[in-house]
């Protein structure tokens, strides 16, 4: 395990409006530039990589940004609230470059059976979530740095969780990096809610999709609020009723836009993001697109689940600059593991309904 210097360390962070603090106090007569200082990156052992933090100018730009009232959009079983924008669009595009050159992706793929046959499903996007639900909460370093082998704390009893708590997720849960924790934290302010989970997809090209599914697993709780960040190119956002057929509804996502889906709407509604045909390359986004979904794990199967479909036992792939896409960490994979995850419970249906996924092709 490497060594990290203390001030890498959080528990909590400061208010997100708050400039971040300087190590020494500036001298007065500095005090008319105050020098930013960047914070390291954040390390874990359950990381395959440090996760470098954001710079301080991208910082204060995502919190110095007078937000448009948002638009809001009810319909029946619908309650969703679409800010237009969340980020101004050359912020949410630094914010794009930056999440997609540092987090650890999964193209992750798992079994299950269909018609008595096993199937392999390939998810067809990437994706890599952090958190874990509200029965436990990530235990601090040490002075020096350093972790013991407790990373989980019971959040009742304040002791650490039996090991087997979290026998079925294929990685160990992972704590939220600070780059996200920013994100979040400005999120719960905006919306109100808060969250503990937070998924990302990256949609590579107009080839990578999310098929129809509704995020109302009952590990969420009754009606769970999710509110989802789109960055880099504009991607249609389908919705339609699951009962009602007439009713429907599609949204293009574009930079810097967040939806915040409340009440009824995951219960009652699916969504998807539909395979296109036209291909848009190079440019800023190389024809790709972050979503980040903010979500509150409410049991403990949820923490089991998302690791399973979100991080799985494959590769992990990095953002390659030169080759402008993204790449297998050779050093960074898994021996000896396999790299297809037995699937289980609701989770997997959004990839499982391959028609639909056709039907949706421009
Ligand atoms: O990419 C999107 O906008 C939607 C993602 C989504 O629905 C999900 O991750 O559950
Ligand atoms: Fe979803």
């Amino acid at each position: 395990m490497s060594k990290r210097p203390i001030s890498s360390f959080f528990t909590k962070l400061p208010p997100v409006s708050k400039k971040p603090r300087l190590k020494t106090p500036p001298k007065e007569e500095e005090e008319e530039e105050e020098p930013q200082e960047s914070t390291p990156p954040t390390t874990h052992p359950s990381y395959p990589h440090p996760i470098s933090s954001l710079p301080p100018s991208l910082l204060t730009l995502l919190d110095t940004y007078t937000r448009p009232t948002p638009r809001s959009i009810i319909k029946t079983d619908l309650d969703l609230t679409f800010h237009q924008p969340f980020f101004p669009s050359s912020t949410a595009k630094s914010l794009y470059s930056f999440l997609r050159s540092t987090l650890p992706f999964y193209r992750v793929t798992y079994t299950i059976k269909r018609g008595g046959l096993e199937t392999i499903v390939k998810t067809p996007r990437y994706t890599t979530v952090f958190g874990v639900d509200n029965h436990s909460y990530f235990s601090p370093a040490d002075k020096n740095g350093k972790y013991d082998d407790i990373f989980l704390i019971d959040a009742k009893t304040k002791k650490a969780i039996n090991k087997e708590r979290y026998k079925s997720c294929t990685c160990r849960p992972r704590p939220i990096p600070q780059c996200l924790e920013i994100l979040k934290n400005i999120v719960e302010r905006e919306s109100g809610e808060t969250f503990n989970f937070v998924l990302v997809n990256y949609y590579a090209d107009c080839g990578d999709s999310i098929s129809y599914h509704s995020d109302d697993e009952s590990f969420l709780g009754p009606n769970p609020t999710i509110a989802s960040l789109s960055l880099g190119t504009t991607r249609d956002f389908l919705m339609k009723h699951k009962e009602d057929k007439s009713l429907t509804l599609k949204l293009p996502l574009s930079n810097g836009e967040l939806i915040v889906m409340k009440g009824a709407t995951q219960r009652k509604w699916l969504h998807s993001i539909p395979k296109r045909s036209s291909t848009i390359t190079g440019g800023w986004t190389n024809g790709g697109r972050i979503n980040i979904t903010f979500r509150k794990g409410m049991e403990i199967a949820c923490t089991g689940n998302y690791y399973r479909y979100n991080v799985g036992n494959g590769p992990v792939y990095r953002w390659d600059e030169g080759k402008a896409e993204m790449v297998i960490c050779e050093s960074e994979m898994k021996d000896g593991k396999d790299s297809s995850a037995v699937a289980s419970g609701s989770g997997i249906l959004r990839d499982a309904i391959k028609n639909e996924e056709e039907q949706e092709r421009e």
